[in-house]
């Protein structure tokens, strides 16, 4: 039985051209990176859930990172309107994907501009972080598209997304990297030291995707009584992503697989 469907977009030939905002640029190594998103999507489906994939975008850098371009909550996708003009066109893949799947869909308009990967849900919270990419108009829009739901801003330091300083664990704490955001806005915090210790994804059950990266966290996931699902995204992380922004996961649907 499906967990549901797990959205991910093949990597760009022009990977390595991909924006990079608080990090130096370095030698992105496109045939690994490849290698690397089909473990991904091995280890997602070995986890149960359906992988499908969005349109490629080749002309887009970054169109791999497709949780920037959706907020999915519930039954509804929300589609992002990317901060950085130049990730725009991404969505238009992602908007016919989730229609294929049965998601309503509401969008983020000017002058709001929204990356996906500064939403961060727990429980009838919706954390978003506003910085570099994400305005208070399209926090004020996402109030009115969730109105049952708790919209909480959660302004950024010197991070490009507020899901690469702080994720979710199953028990509703938080991982965070405490010098990057505010961490005293979420209830239950575990500060972490390594970068990509906060970048997490739960897979279901005890199941929580981690970067190989974070080797600490890692254990410290298994201390904590979770199942740590190790995955290497060097090639990803050398361009600010991270673990999350590779898929975006819609519970309960089931749909065409990968
Ligand atoms: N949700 C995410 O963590 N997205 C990473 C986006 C990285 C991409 N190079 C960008 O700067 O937009």
């Amino acid at each position: 039985m499906s967990r549901g469907i797990a959205l991910v977009r093949r990597p760009s030939s022009r990977l390595a051209e991909g924006l990079v905002t608080h990090i130096e640029r370095s030698t992105v190594d496109v045939d690994l990176a490849r290698r690397q998103h089909d473990a991904y999507c091995a280890a997602l489906a070995d986890a149960g859930w359906s992988v499908l994939d969005v349109v490629p975008a080749d002309h887009c850098p970054d169109s791999v990172f497709v949780e920037d371009t959706v907020v999915v909550s519930g039954s509804r996708a929300i589609l992002a309107r990317p901060g950085a003009p130049q990730r725009r066109p991404e969505v238009a893949g992602t908007e016919s994907a989730v229609r294929a799947v049965g998601l309503e869909v509401d969008k983020i308009t000017s002058p709001g501009t929204l990356d996906g990967g500064d939403v961060l849900q727990i429980g009838d919270t919706v954390y978003v972080g506003q910085g570099g990419r994400t305005n208070g108009s399209a926090i004020r829009q996402m109030r009115g598209l969730l109105p049952d739901r708790r919209v909480v801003a959660v302004p950024l330091g010197r991070v490009l997304h507020l899901k690469s300083a702080v994720t979710a664990l199953p028990d509703g704490t938080v991982v965070a990297s405490p010098g990057l955001v505010d961490v005293g806005i979420f209830p239950a915090v575990r500060t972490v030291e390594e970068g990509a210790g906060c970048h997490v994804i739960c897979l279901g059950g005890d199941k929580v995707m981690i970067s190989a990266a974070a080797p600490k966290t890692t254990s410290l996931l298994e201390d904590l009584g979770f199942t740590p699902v190790v995955v290497d995204v060097s090639e990803f992380e050398k361009l600010e992503g991270c673990v999350t922004c590779l898929s975006v996961l819609v519970p309960g649907v089931t749909g065409p697989h990968h």
